[in-house]
């Protein structure tokens, strides 16, 4: 059975924290670039993408996913989709630009009722539920403790995965340094029609704008 993963999305005015290197209509375009990367990892873990977007998009011909179309804030509108599933189900964020065949399987493969991906920071990269209808989101804040909490509260078994390429997600102007050196897709080759180069400097390498 091909395990479906939802990936939440909000194609309207994202990624607000990459204001200061990219405008408006760059930041859409580039979440964008970014869902499209993580949607084509997905499918080539034998996964079933679902797109769970605040509003409506467009994406380039030929690359057509399945979208539902939920108003809602995050948490509401994840548990929605899985009261309504009694299987498998993961949840990974659109966000993670490095995402790549064996880090997915890694985390459909632990064994345990759940899974978890730890983000930079305390967030929740991407999750495995067996049974999604057990699940209650818990994003926001350090979401990643809440997850771990709430599974230990309703009795599942939890596996946290280390994965370098599940942890990186692109929110602050340095994480686009990640991008630029570990990928290949539509996110990397966006940054690079822009001018984004990766900088040298003193300390940790930054990027930098023609
Ligand atoms: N469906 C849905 N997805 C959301 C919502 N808020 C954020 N997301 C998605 O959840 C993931 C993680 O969110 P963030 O990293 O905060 O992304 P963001 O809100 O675009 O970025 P910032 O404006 O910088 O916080 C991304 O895939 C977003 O597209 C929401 O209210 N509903
Ligand atoms: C939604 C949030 O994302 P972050 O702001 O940590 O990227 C989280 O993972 O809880």
């Amino acid at each position: 059975m091909r395990v479906p993963v939802v990936i939440p999305f909000k194609p309207k005015n994202p990624k607000t924290r990459l204001s200061c290197v990219l405008n408006d209509e760059e930041r859409e375009i580039f979440a964008l670039a970014m869902l499209r990367d993580v949607v084509g990892a997905i499918r080539s873990a034998g996964c079933d993408p679902l797109i769970l977007s605040t509003a409506s998009f467009t994406l380039p011909e030929g690359e057509e996913v399945r979208v539902e179309i939920l108003d809602q804030g995050l948490n509401e509108a994840i548990d929605i989709f899985c009261i309504a599933n009694t299987g498998p189900l993961a949840i990974i964020m659109a966000d993670l630009a490095l995402a790549d065949r064996s880090s997915i399987l890694a985390l459909m493969t632990s064994g345990s009722d759940m899974a978890i991906v730890p983000g930079r920071g305390g967030g929740t990269n991407a999750v495995y539920i067996r049974s999604a209808d057990k699940f209650r989101a818990q994003y926001y804040g350090t979401s990643y403790l809440k997850h771990v909490r709430f599974a230990s509260d309703a009795g599942l078994t939890c596996s946290v995965i280390d994965s370098f390429r599940l942890y990186c997600d692109v929110d602050e102007q340095d994480d686009l340094v990640e991008v630029l050196l570990h990928t290949s897709g539509n996110a990397k080759k966006y940054l690079q029609s822009l001018g984004f180069r990766i900088e040298s400097r003193k300390s940790r390498i930054g990027v930098s704008r023609n």
